[in-house]
């Protein structure tokens, strides 16, 4: 199996997260959390479902407003920015989430130039192009240019919502369930994708799973997320070779190979 590859983690922090709280009404979801992802790291989220995992990266991507705690991203404090600010932190953030569609009525061309036409202003023509065919070919896709969303693959349509974000050059990616739904051998072309990324543009990551074969290949680090807190973390070795109930049993459910 792929390991994530030797890569240079700084020391500088992309994002920090300090006692995070988050509650809807009565519903406890977030209880204190910290977390840290290092400039060039790979983190792996991982918990049951509806622990909060897609509820803090929107927290992160400031879609959802903390009840209390410390977040920031890029040396920013998200909850305090403004609209304006979060747009142009936003363009620095690359979303892979389950729902992040493509336009159906648009080839892959037209989705992928989509995003860098709407941000940024004079683009000449043949710039927008090679933009277009550089994250392309960056996610081994070339030839798709000019096909529509509903003759690709499902694995196919996720490596193009993939190359959507790269075309703004992020310097962080968040994945949402990147290989929900794939079949293994596109889940671990997926995973090596993740990797790519990471390597291409040095980006800083956080991959939210249950997939873990995806966690194994990807994350240089993993945190468990049970009951609104971080309960463990490390590599995947350090996070599994535990008597701990809680963490045998999420291992026993998830762990496929
Ligand atoms: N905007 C919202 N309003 C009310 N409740 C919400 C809202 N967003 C999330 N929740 C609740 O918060 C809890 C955590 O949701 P979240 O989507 O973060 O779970 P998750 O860990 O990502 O789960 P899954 O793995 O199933 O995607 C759930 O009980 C969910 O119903």
């Amino acid at each position: 199996m792929q390991q994530p590859t030797s890569h240079p983690i700084g020391t500088e922090k992309a994002i920090s997260i300090r006692n995070l709280y988050k509650s809807f009404g009565e519903l406890h979801v977030l209880r204190g959390v910290d977390l840290d992802v290092f400039k060039g790291e790979n983190v792996v989220v991982l918990g049951r479902s509806g622990t909060g995992k897609s509820v803090l990266i929107k927290i992160i991507a400031g879609l959802l407003k903390p009840d209390q705690g410390t977040v920031q991203v890029l040396n920013q404090e998200v909850p305090s920015l403004s609209e304006k600010q979060l747009r142009e932190l936003r363009l620095k953030i690359g979303f892979s989430f389950q729902n992040s569609a493509l336009y159906d009525s648009m080839t892959v061309r037209e989705n992928l130039e989509f995003p860098l036409v709407r941000n940024v202003k004079n683009l000449s023509r043949s710039e927008i192009n090679r933009a277009v065919e550089e994250v392309l070919d960056s996610v081994g896709l070339s030839q798709t240019i000019n096909q529509m969303p509903s003759e690709l693959s499902g694995g196919q349509r996720k490596r193009i919502g993939i190359a959507r974000t790269l075309i703004m050059n992020p310097e962080i990616m968040l994945y949402d369930e990147p290989t929900a739904g794939l079949d293994p051998i596109t889940c671990m072309e997926i995973n090596e994708l993740i990797n790519e990324v990471r390597e291409r543009y040095h980006t800083s990551s956080i991959i939210i799973t249950h997939d873990l074969t995806c966690a194994k290949a990807t994350g240089d680090r993993l945190a468990m997320l049970f009951d609104g807190q971080f309960i463990r973390e490390g590599t995947f070795e350090e996070v599994f070779e535990t008597d701990e109930e809680r963490i045998k049993s999420f291992y026993d459910y998830n762990f496929v190979e």
